[in-house]
């Protein structure tokens, strides 16, 4: 008889791509397949995706990955989901169609119905520990509701449902029109704006406020668990796991004790620290939220610094000023000087996010002059994101009292020595970069793989976690006052609305 133990397959579908990861009982990446997928931008603000897309992503992903792996579905033990938070998606339960396309976390749309929430702020912020803001998911599901012709009573009915991405690629793993199940995980319903932190529940108040009809919202489930068997893609593998993608990678970077501190740079930047079984309510912009649910055990909760513009503003830099080819390329020409010759730009193209919340701030560059050439330019762009990590590390100093010492870090953009190196003298931060990069990925194999025993406990996946790379402080002391006088001065002339 075979001892092989099998291995656990995770998807993550993200923003920019969905992918699938297979991994063994030592927490190492085996394959990966990826799929980019197309974002739509119809009108200013606005920032669509096709659910459908998504879907078909999913669908081929997973046997891809599976395939370079060299296994089959009677290897998979388990099945975890990540994915992009907040975006909205409404489809028909019967045919199983989407009836609008997904509204993602980037979309604005929603301002109006924000707007109109602003006298019930303090009861929203007690209820669900969010202030409204158009990041989450329940003003644009009213948006939806009050566009989308005939959604408002498909929904009263029964016959529309709501869901963020992982129940919609849940629902259609398990059987779609067929016997597909209506969930979502706990770390995701918490970034509504319509759950009651507390409680852990759907909120009635909230649902009243925002006038959403209950028969539409799909049933909460625990980050770990069995939540079915895929009818579909891995027939017969246990659904077992799911997080929002900076929960997942919170729990792939095992920071389950609390003042743990991870950070994740991909389109945006999100920094979680996991602060125990108690909410830590924040006096300084940042997020209380769920970190994971484990079965038996009560929620554990992180405090979240979101930051909405990093490697997007690369992206902008290769793509729409065509100064570098390739998002690489960025850390050669940043590194052929030694500082940003004055120069700052404050990436607020949609707003800003933690801890500054200020969704008329536009994006701006200060302090060009003869001098500043295209390398100082590539410079304030990296140093932008080490910036906005300073000020949400800083905010959670504050609201938690702890030092906070280390900083985790994974994504796209760690593969940045200069980011990095940058990041850790202005954040005045040990930034640890561990072997597996994929930790979104790595968390939702993880949550999968406890809940079926693959995993016997956390003590188990920490001792799956190897160090890959660190960087300690290094800029000195002066340097360092100049360059953050020269930050905040500039977020406090990008925050002038014009
Ligand atoms: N070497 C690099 N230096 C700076 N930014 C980078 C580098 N490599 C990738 N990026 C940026 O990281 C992002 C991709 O990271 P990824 O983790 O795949 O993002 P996401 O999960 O949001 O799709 C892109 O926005 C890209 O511009
Ligand atoms: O898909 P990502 O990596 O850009 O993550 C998006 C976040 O979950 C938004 O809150």
């Amino acid at each position: 008889m075979s001892d092989d133990p099998g291995v656990v397959v995770a998807v993550d579908v993200g923003t920019t791509s969905s992918r699938a990861m297979v991994f063994d009982h030592h927490g190492r990446m085996l394959a990966i397949a990826q799929i980019q997928q197309r974002q739509f931008f119809p009108r200013p603000g606005w920032v669509e995706q096709n659910p459908a897309e998504l879907w078909s992503a999913v669908q081929r992903v997973i046997p891809q990955a599976l395939k370079s792996a060299g296994r089959s579905v009677s290897d998979v033990v388990a099945l975890g989901l990540a994915n992009q938070r907040e975006t909205t998606v409404v489809w028909d339960r019967r045919t199983g169609r989407p009836l609008a396309p997904a509204v993602t976390w980037q979309d604005t749309r929603a301002e109006p119905i924000v707007e109109a929430l602003a006298p019930n702020t303090d009861e929203i912020h007690q209820v669900t520990g969010l202030r409204p803001a158009t990041y989450f998911a329940g003003p644009r599901l009213r948006w939806l509701l009050d566009n989308v012709p005939g959604l408002e009573a498909a929904a009263h009915a029964g016959e529309a449902l709501f869901g963020t991405l992982e129940s919609w690629i849940i629902w259609n793993l398990t059987g779609a029109n067929k016997g597909g199940i209506h969930v979502t995980d706990v770390t995701n319903a918490s970034r509504t704006l319509l759950f009651d932190l507390r409680r852990g529940q759907w909120s009635n108040r909230m649902l009243r406020l925002l006038d959403i009809p209950p028969a539409m919202l799909p049933r909460v489930v625990g980050s770990s668990e069995v939540y079915a068997t895929c009818a579909r893609v891995l027939p017969g593998v246990p659904i077992a796991g799911a997080l929002g993608d900076q929960q997942a990678a919170l729990f792939g970077q095992t920071c389950f004790s609390s003042g743990e501190v991870k950070c994740t740079y991909g389109t945006g930047a999100f920094v979680l620290m996991n602060v125990g079984s108690a909410i830590v309510d924040s006096e300084q912009g940042l997020v209380p939220t769920i970190a994971y649910a484990l079965p038996g055990e009560p929620p554990v909760y992180a405090l979240e610094g979101p930051i909405a513009m990093t490697g997007s503003l690369v992206q902008w830099f290769r793509d729409s000023l065509g100064i570098i080819d390739s998002p690489a390329e960025i850390e050669t020409l940043a590194s052929t000087v030694t500082d940003n010759g004055g120069c700052y730009i404050v990436p607020a193209f949609s707003g800003l996010y933690a801890p500054h919340w200020n969704s008329h701030a536009r994006g701006i560059v200060v302090g060009l002059t003869s001098y500043v050439t295209k390398g100082h330019l590539a410079r304030a762009v990296l140093e932008a994101t080490a910036w906005q990590t300073a000020d949400v590390v800083n905010a959670m100093r504050i609201d938690s009292g702890l030092e906070l010492s280390k900083l985790s870090v994974d994504g796209g953009m760690t593969s940045n020595n200069l980011l990095m190196q940058h990041v850790s003298d202005v954040a005045n931060v040990q930034v640890v970069r561990p072997f597996v990069s994929e930790t979104v990925s790595l968390g939702a194999a993880y949550a999968a793989g406890l809940s079926v025993g693959y995993w016997p406990d956390l003590d188990a996946l920490r001792r799956n976690r190897h160090v890959a790379a660190s960087w300690s402080p290094q800029m000195d002391a002066q340097r360092k006052r100049r360059e953050a006088a020269g930050w905040r001065s500039a977020v406090a002339r990008a925050t002038v609305e014009v």
